[in-house]
């Protein structure tokens, strides 16, 4: 059963058979908010229907339900609907910023406003059969800065706080000071002699940024099979770098010792040096990244979970015993070069 902020289904269901299919989560709701209105507040809805552009729920359809609600509630609420992924989609805050421009010039006091949402990440309890679904309103509200409420906490049903969390990922933490970026820590970024870094981690773990930093700053050449192809060209155009004198970056997910080892041979035939750079990269920061990603760059592809758990499933910790000379781990070293972007970073954008 989903448990809903203002209403739930009159079916029971998850998802609502239809767009009648609705009513109040608690019967005193529209006399609660009626003394809020008068009291000065004024409501909003902001309600993530992804359902809209993938056509299981009709827009219009919607549209009408909402006014019903609104009819029920009696009182003027202003309504965002989100009906897609991106910078508009709870957690992002693409909805709060259109509700700032359109709130006929009147300043928001954040910190005196209140979130409630029932995507609150709570956990199952005696009273609730089932944990949420997700913390996308309680993520929401912290990204805003407005405090959070369950509708149970805001409504007076449940006395003290419900029980949430911990998070899965909070890209906060990421943000400490001192924080090598190689392990060992005297490990070399960039080798004296022609080398091959072979990159192992996540789609989306920041495998690209550190080869940029390497071809920009110390004239690394960059292997990538997104861009190549297929395996078979990456070694093709590895070796005729290296025939130059070139050192190279193998910028690809590489889980596997397979994958690997191609250019371990190719290393050991040509007598130069290879080390593994490992990405130090779980998977929720991985995806963190991505809709970041997706978030700043409108050329970038969205990445599934799917794809990142395949690369899970076939991951074989490197060890030097594969041939390398070394495995190095790289830490996330946050770098922006556009204030907003780690502004963005910083907030929750994984629910
Ligand atoms: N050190 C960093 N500081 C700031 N942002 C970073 C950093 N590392 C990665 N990012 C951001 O995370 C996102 C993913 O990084 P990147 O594209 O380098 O990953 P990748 O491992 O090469 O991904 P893929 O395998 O899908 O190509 C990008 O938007 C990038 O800007």
């Amino acid at each position: 059963m989903a448990y809903g902020t203002l209403i739930k289904t009159k079916s029971g269901k998850v998802f609502p058979i239809d767009c009648r299919d609705w009513q109040l989560l608690f019967e005193s709701i529209p006399s609660e908010l009626k003394k809020l209105s008068s009291d000065g507040w004024k409501i909003v809805i902001f309600t993530n229907q992804k359902g809209i552009q993938v056509a299981k729920v009709d827009r219009n359809e919607f549209k009408k339900k909402i006014e019903a609600i609104v009819a029920k509630l009696g009182v003027p609420v202003q309504a965002f609907v989100s009906v897609a992924g991106g910078r508009y989609r709870k957690p992002c805050i693409g909805m709060w910023e259109e509700l700032k421009l359109r709130n006929d010039g009147v300043e928001i006091q954040e910190a005196e406003s209140v979130f409630v949402g029932d995507a609150a990440g709570r956990h199952k309890t005696t009273i609730r059969s089932k944990k949420d679904h997700s913390f996308a309103d309680r993520f929401f509200a912290a990204n805003v800065g407005v405090p959070f409420k369950t509708p149970e906490e805001f409504f007076g049903k449940s006395k003290s706080e419900e029980p949430w969390g911990p998070p899965v990922f909070d890209p906060k933490h990421l943000f400490k000071d001192g924080i090598q970026l190689l392990e060992p820590e005297d490990a070399p970024l960039k080798s004296e002699k022609p080398e091959i870094i072979v990159m192992v981690g996540f789609p989306g773990s920041g495998k690209s940024t550190i080869a940029k930093w390497l071809a920009e700053q110390n004239g690394y050449k960059i292997i990538n099979r997104d861009t190549l192809g297929t395996w078979q060209k990456c070694v093709a155009t590895a070796r005729s770098h290296l025939k130059n004198g070139d050192s190279l970056i193998i910028d690809n997910t590489s889980p596997d010792k397979e994958s690997r080892q191609r250019y371990v041979d190719v290393a050991k035939e040509l007598g130069i040096g290879c080390r593994c750079f490992v990405m130090n990269c779980d998977m929720e920061q991985a995806q963190h990244n991505i809709r970041f990603r997706v978030l700043t760059d409108n050329t970038a592809a969205d990445i599934s979970s799917m794809v990142l758990r395949i690369h899970k499933g076939k991951y074989v910790e490197p060890t030097v015993e594969e041939g390398f000379q070394q495995v190095v781990r790289v830490n996330f070293q946050p770098k922006f070069q556009i204030e907003e972007h780690e502004k963005l970073y910083k907030m929750y954008l994984i629910d």
